[in-house]
Formats: structure tokens, sequence, C-alpha cells
């Protein structure tokens, strides 16, 4: 049995038996609900990862399923059923923070090839919900080198030119790209990102230029890929140093044609999709190591832009500093902190090699396992701090469980055991709640 929880809503309950019968087969955790209102009861005591969700209900529609799901907990992935896939439904469900559809009629084999995709996704993104809303957007740019770039992504963002981004892990590169997309037309349209190196090749291609009914051994029905999804939008192809010499001839098809035909399908569709991509490797270099095409690097590379390592501006930090205490601070209602002089000092001098999103979790960790106002030199970690890793690095994680268990019994107390209600209070998902709940045994 794995540990994956999965949630289906589905009015018509011999179909709904039938799909709980073959993910069970599969290992999985299957629940029942046969209308919206049931499946919002539910997710109220159980922890669920995945939601596979009817459209066509009465009363609650799957579509107002999905928004109120996503207000609850945003880490919920939803995999849509439809037996009326526009390209228009599948666009506003993906909008809206659906992880994928499915068209019926479906075969069965087709819903566990959607949930191994959607845990694939998942597990790779399972970590404590930070609540971005209000910070998602903010780039702090105050050292010239930022500025400049800040500058440059207003000059681009009103051009459809395909974009690059070049970067260490870390830096920003995702947090550009959304930033071209939100300054640009296309903002009131999807913004598609594709993680490249988190899917097989096989997988990849599909879930990009999407197939047609028939395509291949388990293609029962047509499906649209990211491309089309983005349609009037913008894809972000993340970690594009890593797709394989298949997917790099057809990108550059699609990039010298501007259309797309889908796997086993002869119709061609026009596409009017910006693209950006980005990567932490050197694209030169796998060109003339020969792993990388030439003529692909060159379409990609119309507007270069790097975003600098922390290290060398070393401005940014104490608005980062700032931005990201008064984030978990908020966060994890820990009220207001400040770094001392000291402690500056230390991640000043620091060379930052996991870069703004190090220093992100760094904050993270300082502000759960402080008590007092003033975050000193010895709170940091011990690599910060330049010393020899010793038995103050377990003390300091056992530290911070305590703290945290405390925190969610706290919080748990306060809110009568409603486990929303506490999720929300502590800033963890649903999901990640439910998981400390058992780590820590705790009865409510
Ligand atoms: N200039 C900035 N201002 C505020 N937050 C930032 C800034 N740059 C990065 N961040 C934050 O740091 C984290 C990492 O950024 P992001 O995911 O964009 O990096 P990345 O370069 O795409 O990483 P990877 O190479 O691993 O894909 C995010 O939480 C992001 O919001």
């Amino acid at each position: 049995m794995c540990d994956t929880n999965i949630l289906i809503v589905e009015d018509e309950r011999n179909l709904a038996l039938l799909i709980k019968r073959v993910l069970e087969k599969e290992g999985y955790n299957a629940l029942l609900a046969e209308n919206g209102k049931k499946a919002l009861e539910i997710l109220e005591i159980n922890s669920i990862d995945i939601i596979i969700t009817d459209i066509k209900m009465p009363e609650m529609t799957g579509i107002e399923l999905l928004s109120k799901i996503k207000s609850v907990d945003s880490s919920i992935e939803v995999i849509i059923m439809t037996a009326f896939a526009t390209l228009e439904t599948a666009i506003n469900a993906i909008k809206m923070g659906a992880r994928d559809y499915i068209r019926k009629p479906f075969n069965l084999e087709e819903i566990v090839k959607a949930v191994k995709k959607t845990e694939l996704v998942f597990k790779e993104n399972d970590f404590i919900n930070t609540n971005q809303s209000d910070f998602e957007n903010l780039m702090v740019s105050t050292s010239p080198k930022m500025k400049e770039l800040v500058k440059m992504i207003d000059k681009i963002s009103k051009s459809v030119a395909t974009v690059y981004i070049n970067g260490e892990t870390g830096v920003g590169k995702e947090l550009v790209a959304r930033a071209i997309h939100e300054n640009s037309d296309r903002k009131d349209n999807p913004f598609i990102k594709v993680n490249c190196s988190a899917l097989p090749e096989t997988l990849l291609e599909s879930e990009l230029f999407g197939y047609e009914k028939g395509a291949f051994t388990g293609a029962y029905s047509q499906k649209l890929g990211r491309f089309e999804l983005a349609d009037g939008g913008t894809i972000f192809l993340d970690e594009i140093g890593d797709i394989s010499p298949l997917i790099q001839l057809k990108l550059l098809r699609v990039l010298q044609q501007k259309e797309l035909e889908r796997l086993g399908g002869t119709t061609t569709i026009p596409l009017d999709v910006r693209i950006i991509t980005a990567t932490n490797k050197n694209l030169e270099e796998l060109v003339s190591k020969g792993v990388f095409r030439k003529d692909l690097y060159y379409r990609l590379n119309v507007i270069p832009l790097f975003v600098p390592p922390l290290r060398d501006r070393l401005e940014d930090l104490e608005e980062l500093f700032e931005i990201f205490i008064s984030k978990t601070s908020t966060i994890h209602q820990k009220g207001c902190k400040i770094l001392s002089e000291e402690a500056k000092t230390c991640l000043k001098s620091y060379k930052w090699p996991g870069n703004v999103r190090e220093l992100e979790n760094i904050i993270e960790r300082v502000i759960v396992i402080t008590d007092g106002n003033v975050i000193g030199k010895e709170d940091l970690p011990d690599r910060i701090l330049n010393l020899k890793k010793d038995s103050n690095e377990n003390k300091l994680i056992n530290l911070k469980e305590s703290v945290e268990e405390e925190a969610i019994r706290k919080a748990l107390k306060e809110c009568n055991n409603n486990i929303t209600k506490a999720s929300e209070k502590i800033g963890l998902s649903r999901r990640s709640m439910h998981r400390k709940i058992n780590k820590y045994n705790i009865q409510s």
C-alpha cells in the first residue's frame, strides 16, 4: 500500500466504484464522494493528496469544487474528468490550478497514468506551503545588477520574443519568467510551467505536444499538450538543458514553424505562445559537447537574461532579510523578529551556494527555532558560522521538531481541533498538517 490518498468525486456510482477498484489495485487508498458537498466534508477530516472529479454534477460543478478545494488547500492536486473537454474548459481548469484533465469516455489505464504523473509532480513539490500569495511577485532589486535586470524585463515583456534565462540554482529564474509574463499583454492568459527534468522523455513529449486517440497503446482519447494549453499566454520550460535529442528536435520545429501536430495526428495546429526557457547549466558548453543542438540553442537564445548569483549582489541582502522575515513570521505566527548586527555580518560574509532559495530556507529555520525577538549569531546554522558540523546540528533539528510539535498542538487546541483552521493558522498545508499529526502522534 502506498501513502497517497485519492478522493474520487463522481455521481455515477458504478463508474466511481470502477475507478476506486483500479486505483486500489495499484496500491492507492481511494475514497468516494457522490457530489462536491460530500467531497468537502471528506476533505475536512482526511488527508487527501489527489482529487479526481467529474465536471458535470448536480448542485456543485467540478469547476466550482476545484475553486473551493484550492481555497482550502492549494497543495491538493486535482484531476478533472469531463465529457465536455473543450479547449476552453481545459484552459480554465488548468488556470484555476487543476493538474490534469481526462476526457470521458476514458480507459481506466488513463486514470492510473494521470494519477502516477500527478504523483511525480507533488512528490517533487511536497514542502511546507509557504502561502505565497502576498509575496510571490515581490522581486527584490536593490543592487545595480538586479535593477538592470528589472529594466530589461520591462523592456522585453511586451514583445513575444523567446527568452532564455540562465543562472545558478535558486537565483530567481522562475520569478523572472513570471515577472515577464505578468508585465506582458498576455498576463490574462495562462502561464504554464513545465519542469523538463521531472518527466521521462515519452511522458514529456505527450505532455508538451499532446496526442490523438490511438496514437500509442494507452492513448484512449485525445489529449491537449501544454503548448496548446498555453495558447495566447506563456510557456516556461524550466531545466531546458536536460531535454533529450528527440524533444530538442520537436521543440525546434515548434519554434521554426510556430505550429505543432499532436502525437499520432495529421492536423497542424497554429500556436500563439511565448516561450521562456531556463537552466542552471552552461548551454554553450552542452552545445560544444554535442549534447544540445546548436540550431535550437540559437532559436532559444533570442533574448538572453542572466540572473546573477546572490554573492555578486550582496546589496540585495538587507531587503531580502526583511521580506523573508516578514513572510515567515506571518506564516508561522511568530511575531516580529529582527536580526542582530552580528548575525547580519555573518550572513553577509557567507557565499550562498544555494542563492536566494537557501537564504529563504535559513531565515525560515531561524524564525521557527528562535524564541526571543532578536536573532543572534548563535541562532544561525554552523555552515554560515563556518564551524565544523557537530552535534549542535542534531540538537537544532530536535529543537525545531519540538517547537513544531508544540506549535501544532497549540494551534489545534485554539481551533477546537479543526484541522483546516489550524493548518491556516500555522501556515502548513493540510497534507503536511496530517503527516505531522501522525508523526508526533497527536490525538484530537
Ligand atoms: N529577487 C528576489 N526577490 C524575492 N524573492 C526571490 C528573489 N529571487 C528569488 N526569490 C525567491 O527564491 C526562491 C527561489 O527562486 P526561483 O524558484 O525563482 O529560483 P530558480 O532560479 O528558478 O531555481 P531553480 O534553478 O532551482 O529552478 C523563490 O521562493 C523565490 O520567490
